[in-house]
């Protein structure tokens, strides 16, 4: 299959190496020509996978029109740039030419998954899908076993091309709830932070597993509100990747977190993080969602105020702490 990757970051990059090893004719497309000539010529992506021998086929580009004769076409920037991208980039694609979104994040404007942005730029295509699952970019390209989950809404063309797509190292499930993949990776990075924040105050084992259960709660509250399936957040896109995310210090979004309940603030934090992690932004969208919806979202609002209302880690914790005592388990749809 032809294929272009769009977003040359460690996820795009992974991805991409995946895709050449299962014997698809992969272009990567990148915003910086720096990047596509290390790639071309290095075989490294050395900002983002430094170490990592890309496979000789695998090629790189800056040029758009790359994208014209691909049979699908993977999304692999940062959540907030995705608009921008596909309008610069619209004119060379097909409108029904089919499309992965492997992107975790919630747009801050409009409410709106990547999915539905795509939806808004090809109301037509039948054929677009979310990737997503516990799956660090570095362990993949390490070739490391890794399981992941492709959702999309038409169950033979998924079937398709998760066959096409898997690798023995690299296993996709297939799901239809869309809307539960994809919110399960957007709302499980904001629980990250906070898990990294309790790692960084020292607060032990204990505080986190709490804080992993009650985050999954909390986002199940508000993903069944908007759509998505309660079962799809014990699956591999939900629990799978809050587990990973929140405890392993891989996770960029569990490092900002470390670092904030350490003592550092978060303008320090970003200016030596050279990648995305998209709980920051994904929090501001989800401080607009819950409170639309009027779901209760204690963990993620508390990140909320030590991201943007600059309350201390401790004292957000304090609160925290002293909430009202209730039942553990509410009445959920299934
Ligand atoms: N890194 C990982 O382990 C995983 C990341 N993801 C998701 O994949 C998405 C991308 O993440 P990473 O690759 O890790 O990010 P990254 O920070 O490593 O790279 C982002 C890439 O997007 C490019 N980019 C940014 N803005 C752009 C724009 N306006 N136009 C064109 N290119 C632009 C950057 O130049 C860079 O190549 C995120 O939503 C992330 O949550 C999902 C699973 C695993
Ligand atoms: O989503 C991920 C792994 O599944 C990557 O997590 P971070 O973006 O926090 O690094």
């Amino acid at each position: 299959m032809k294929i272009a990757v769009v977003g040359a970051g460690s996820w795009g990059t992974a991805l991409a190496k995946v895709l050449s090893e299962k014997g698809h004719e992969v272009f990567l497309l990148a915003r910086r020509s720096e990047v596509a000539e290390a790639i071309n010529h290095r075989r490294e992506n050395p900002q983002y996978l430094p170490g990592i021998i890309l496979p000789a086929e695998l090629q790189a580009s800056v040029e758009p029109e790359v994208l014209r004769d691909r049979e699908l076409i993977l999304w692999v920037v940062p959540c907030q740039s995705l608009r921008g991208v596909l309008k610069s980039l619209r004119d060379y694609l097909g409108s029904d030419t089919p499309m992965i979104s492997a992107i975790k994040g919630i747009e801050i404007e409009s409410g709106k998954t990547p999915f539905e942005v795509l939806q808004e730029f090809f109301p037509e295509n039948r054929a677009l899908m979310v990737l997503s699952g516990p799956s660090f970019a570095l362990e993949v390209a390490n070739r490391l076993p890794t399981a992941v989950v492709l959702a999309g809404e038409d169950e033979k063309l998924v079937h398709s091309f998760q066959e096409a797509l898997s690798l023995p190292y690299f296993r996709i499930y297939r799901s239809l709830d869309v809307r539960g993949v994809e919110l399960c990776g957007a709302l499980k990075n904001i629980i990250a932070i906070a898990a990294g924040i309790s790692d960084g105050l020292g607060l032990g084992l204990n505080a986190r597993a709490a804080l992993i259960t009650r985050g999954l709660s909390e986002i199940i509250r508000l993903g069944v509100k908007l759509g998505a399936k309660s079962i799809t957040f014990s699956g591999l896109a939900g629990l799978g990747d809050l587990v990973l995310t929140c405890t392993g210090n891989l996770s960029r979004n569990y490092t900002v977190g470390f670092r904030l309940g350490k003592g550092e603030k978060l303008s320090e934090i970003l200016q030596d993080l050279h990648q995305v992690a998209e709980g920051l932004k994904t929090a501001l969208a989800v401080k607009k969602l819950s409170e639309k919806h009027q779901v209760e979202m204690p963990i993620s609002e508390a990140v909320y105020r030590i991201l943007y209302e600059e309350e201390s880690p401790a004292e957000v914790l304090r609160k925290l702490l002293s909430r009202p005592l209730k039942a553990e388990f509410e009445v959920l749809p299934l």
